[in-house]
């Protein structure tokens, strides 16, 4: 630890040393690699920074990034892509950054999210999310494989620059790597609430008679469960119970304020790296068996069947000509195969490509969101749709969620299966694919499936 200390005060000092006095301000961002730290411990030690931390852990687990403070933040009501792009690319013009590690996710990286609807009228929910919230955070852990790197990014004006200014950065960075992680208990749940289900099932049936009519392909409906605990909910517990419990699925939180939106989704929208684009259509839901037969047997009904498949190839047919406006040597298998989690099993398609220079990972979240899988077809009736009849606010429910380096490397998932928490309480969210074949029972037997990879989590049942 002494050695990451000294490493971190002379990068700093080295950095800042350069700095630019005509620029009013400008980011410095050092890294260096480090010894193994347990990045939840390093997610809890950062408990004083609440309101302004994130973590995000690959659905393989072998990538895992935590922030913790904030050295610059982008946010806008507005649709915020362009936004977002443009006050990074200013950021990084200007900035001055000390990374000889060439790793994914180190250095100065936005991590950040988008509302699934920016025209949907605010919620009380959601307000302490804008439609658009990207931040740079102080400290950064990167672990990438067997190896883990720290981050310690500053936006300096040429007056801060000093050395007490540093030496506080550093004394803060290894503090928040010194501690051990400690699991609490989570607290008891009092009340869970399913919201309205029976106006829920009302709006999937009208839904299908307007698809009959030939209206929409697909719509993606969507409700809530409210959960009610003894005491305020332990996020770094919370994510730690989600990694053991929820193979093959990304684990997320992002915190604003008094709120945390935290998941454990399966759905990535797109991963670049090197330019090497991976998109994934994940649509189509049947339950996982009991026995390995039963299991078995479900999984071949899922895959012969023509509602689930319907529902699958929107999906497929808007990621696939989506992705071809900005890649070549596209690729994208003729079937599907079966996505296995703890409770469900999905009909999957990855799709491959090859990003054409002058895209970046913002333009493609941009282009692809929101997919079939989330909104429905066609994309602009099924979200004027879902905008009239959806009682609620999705906020940032199954919308984008990642983050991105300065090499435009980058991830983003759709935040499903998650909810949204405040202090002792959690708002869940789980939707599903409405197509003319659909049975509101059914689909009502769908969403309750999906709300149980949070529920478990947080000690609750069906
Ligand atoms: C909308 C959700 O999931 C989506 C809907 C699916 C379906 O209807 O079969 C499957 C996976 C996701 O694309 C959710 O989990 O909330
Ligand atoms: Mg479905």
């Amino acid at each position: 630890m002494i050695q990451t200390t000294s490493t971190l005060y002379e990068k700093l000092y080295r950095s800042i040393a350069t700095i630019d006095s005509s620029q009013s301000s400008q980011l410095v961002s050092v890294t260096t690699e480090i010894e193994e730290v347990k990045p939840l411990a390093f997610y809890q030690a950062g408990n004083t920074f609440k309101g302004e931390r994130f973590y995000w852990s690959s659905a393989d687990r072998s990538f895992t990034l935590v922030g913790i403070g904030e050295a610059c933040k982008i946010e806008s009501n507005e649709e915020g892509f362009q936004l977002t792009q443009k006050q990074w690319g200013e950021l990084l013009n200007h900035a001055e950054i000390d990374n000889v590690t060439n790793a994914s996710g180190t250095g100065p990286v936005a991590f950040g999210g988008f509302a699934f609807d920016p025209y949907k009228q605010a919620s009380a929910t959601w307000s302490d999310f804008p439609n658009s919230s990207t931040v740079v955070p102080r400290f950064l852990l990167t672990k990438s494989g067997t190896k883990y790197f720290i981050t310690i990014n500053a936006l300096l004006s040429p007056e801060d620059s000093t050395d007490l200014y540093y030496q506080e950065l550093v004394n803060q960075c290894t503090t928040l790597l010194e501690k051990e992680f400690e699991q609490s208990s989570e607290p008891q749940l009092i009340q869970q609430e399913e919201v309205a289900p029976e106006e829920w099932k009302r709006i999937v049936r009208e839904t299908t008679e307007e698809i009959k009519a030939g209206k929409l392909g697909k719509v993606v409906l969507a409700r809530e469960m409210i959960a009610t605990f003894s005491s305020d909910i332990y996020i770094a517990s919370l994510l730690n119970t989600l990694q053991e419990q929820q193979h093959q699925s990304y684990v997320f939180a992002y915190e604003r304020g008094d709120s945390c939106f935290v998941g454990a989704t399966p759905e990535r929208l797109v991963k670049l790296e090197e330019r090497e684009l991976l998109s994934t259509c994940l649509a189509g839901t049947i339950a996982r068996g009991e026995t390995v037969e039963e299991d078995r047997y479900l999984g071949n009904q899922l895959l012969q069947d023509n509602k689930n498949l319907q529902e699958h190839e929107f999906v497929v047919n808007m990621i696939k000509a989506a992705v071809e406006t900005c890649c070549h040597d596209v690729d994208v298998p003729d079937h599907p195969v079966l996505y296995p989690l703890r409770n469900l099993q999905h009909l999957y398609t990855p799709v491959r490509g090859k990003l054409y220079n002058g895209y970046t990972i913002l333009d493609i979240v941009k282009q692809l969101h929101p997919t079939p899988a989330l909104g429905g077809y066609p994309i602009k009736e099924s979200i004027e749709f879902i905008r009239e009849k959806e009682p609620f606010h999705r906020g940032w429910y199954a919308s984008p969620i990642g983050w991105f380096d300065a090499r435009d490397n980058g991830e983003f998932a759709v935040a499903i299966r998650s909810a949204l928490i405040t202090h002792n309480q959690a708002v869940l969210f789980s939707g599903c694919g409405i197509v003319e074949d659909s049975h509101p029972e059914a689909e009502y037997e769908e969403t309750a499936i999906k709300f149980l990879p949070m529920l478990h989590a947080l000690g609750g049942s069906q």
